[in-house]
């Protein structure tokens, strides 16, 4: 699914309204009937609606909305938030539509005094203000805001939580908290970010029937990775394949208190379809490995707590990943140059592999191109520099991807990725369940896996991470969120490969 931006939104609209061809008032009663439909099918306990309006496009839904819901027998109230404006035409020609119902109960608010009282069980519909913000709510506005968000009650948002920006921060802005938000057509940038995580809630694309033609003549930039692009990406494996068919990985990391990091990339590894799969490690986790990851072949340091020396013949390997658990040590950071300067096919590198690359900025430019870094937040603002918020991070990465000719995978919820070249990607499974320790380890292994077996950095990237995430899904329905282990989601794959086949 396609991501777009405000500008092409509004302009995907009118080519809807041109091409279809459909009067801007008559898309906007499709849009609206899409809410209405979705609204009826929940179970609202107090079933009493109050519709809060702007005067702008979204303000039009909601009238829209009031109108049906009224027609189909709900109680409804409306609130059109005054601010010395006249109203977009298609918003002035519903609400002469919604003057002329009999029952309509409608109010103007001029003043933080006319607030209505809102009681726990209503369901507000938010249709204040959509995707023509263009500023930070102030005064009456973020008043009212505030005072609906204090409400306790259930806000359902129309297209956007009021007060949102699409495509930049809203940090410290007044903005609707929402418990759902109803967005028309596709997702949104500011839809799939972190720091918007208190403001969305559930989000629920509606298909509003716009123009499929438009997106023919648009460049894809941004998508968000679904199951029919993942298919597109993934390779059965064929009958009369063979262990080399699938490559030879190779996993580093771990040291003294951190084995388990890398018994899970391994792990990782192997589920995810490697022909075989090495490890390196300290010498204390040899027992630990060997008894863990039977499968896996192990190769160990002299060192016994930490890494210090690899084997000098790791071209062989078709693939390397390296970082999990492995610790900072300077004797380590050694390792990690080594391995830049002698391997030349892309690596991956993640957890302290990132941290030994923080420590050492100028590497950067000297990693074989097209390796795939997977930092979090975290390890990002250590790699590149302190960022404000997450926009900041997603165009840094954008930037840095072309600049250094590297995959980069931002972890987060919606995980992010930017290569040099083609459209970038957020992800779209995954859930909370997989924010504990040890996730990470594994999405390296995956990713390291499909490496090793062959797909290009990153197409290796995509599929891992919504592999990944998807396997975390399956382990939720198992397990539930709060129990569910990483180990859960390594052995999850084996649900994740019985789908895609
Ligand atoms: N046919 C279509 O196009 C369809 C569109 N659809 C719907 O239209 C929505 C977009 O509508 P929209 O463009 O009218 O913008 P909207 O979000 O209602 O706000 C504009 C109003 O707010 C005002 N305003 C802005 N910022 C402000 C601030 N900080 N503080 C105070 N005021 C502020 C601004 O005033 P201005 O500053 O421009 O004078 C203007 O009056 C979209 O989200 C979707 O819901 C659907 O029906 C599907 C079909
Ligand atoms: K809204």
């Amino acid at each position: 699914m396609q991501i777009l931006s405000a500008e092409q939104i509004r302009t995907w609209d009118q080519f809807t309204i041109q091409h279809e061809p459909v009067a801007s008032v008559d898309l906007m009663e499709r849009a609206a009937g899409k809410c209405v439909r979705w609204l009826k099918e929940k179970p609202w306990p107090g079933k009493k609606f109050r519709v809060f309006c702007g005067k702008g496009n979204n303000g039009g839904d909601g009238l829209v909305i009031a109108r049906l819901l009224l027609q189909a027998g709900y109680s409804v109230s409306v609130f059109i938030l005054e601010f010395g404006k006249l109203g977009s035409e298609d918003f002035q020609i519903n609400l002469q539509r919604l003057h002329e119902l009999p029952f309509a109960d409608l109010h103007f608010i001029q003043s933080s005094e006319t607030f209505p009282v809102v009681e726990q069980g209503d369901v507000l519909i938010d249709a204040l203000f959509g995707s023509g913000l263009n500023k930070p709510l102030e005064g009456l506005s973020a008043q009212l805001v505030q005072y609906l968000n204090d409400s306790g009650a259930t806000v359902v948002s129309i297209d956007l939580p009021s007060g949102l920006f699409i495509e930049k921060s809203s940090l410290g802005n007044a903005v609707i908290k929402a418990n759902h938000t109803l967005t028309f057509q596709c997702y949104k940038l500011c839809l799939l970010v972190q720091e918007n995580a208190p403001f969305i809630g559930e989000v629920v694309v509606l298909d509003i029937g716009l123009h499929p033609g438009y997106l023919q003549e648009i460049v894809e930039s941004q998508l968000l990775l679904d199951e029919k692009m993942i298919r597109k990406i993934f390779r059965p494996r064929q009958r009369f394949a063979h262990k080399g068919s699938f490559g030879h990985a190779l996993i580093i990391g771990g040291s003294y208190g951190k084995m388990g990091a890398v018994v899970l990339s391994t792990k990782a590894c192997m589920y995810a379809g490697a022909g075989l799969t090495t490890t390196f490690i300290p010498n204390c986790g040899y027992v630990v490995m060997q008894t863990s990851a039977p499968e896996a072949m192990c190769l160990v340091d002299e060192e016994e707590k930490h890494l210090t020396n690899l084997p000098d013949d790791i071209e062989k390997f078709s693939a390397i990943g390296i970082g999990p658990g492995m610790g900072i040590h300077a004797q380590t950071q050694h390792l990690l140059s080594f391995v830049i300067r002698r391997y030349h096919k892309p690596l991956v590198i993640d957890a302290d592999g990132l941290n030994c690359l923080s420590l050492n900025k100028d590497w950067i430019s000297q990693l074989p191109p097209y390796s795939i870094l997977t930092p979090h937040p975290k390890e990002f603002d250590r790699l590149f520099g302190e960022h404000a918020n997450d926009f900041e991070r997603i165009q840094k990465a954008r930037q840095k991807a072309k600049e250094h000719k590297l995959v980069l995978v931002l972890k987060s919820h919606h995980s992010f990725i930017a290569a040099p070249e083609g459209p970038c990607c957020f992800n779209s499974t995954g859930n909370a369940g997989m924010a504990k320790g040890g996730s990470g380890d594994v999405l390296t292994g995956v990713v390291t896996s499909l490496l090793a077996q062959g797909y290009p950095p990153k197409d290796a990237a995509m599929l891992g991470v919504y592999i990944h995430g998807w396997a975390g899904d399956f382990a939720a329905r198992k397990f539930s969120m709060e129990a569910m282990l990483p180990s859960h989601t390594i052995e999850a794959l084996a649900d994740v490969f019985l789908v895609l086949q």
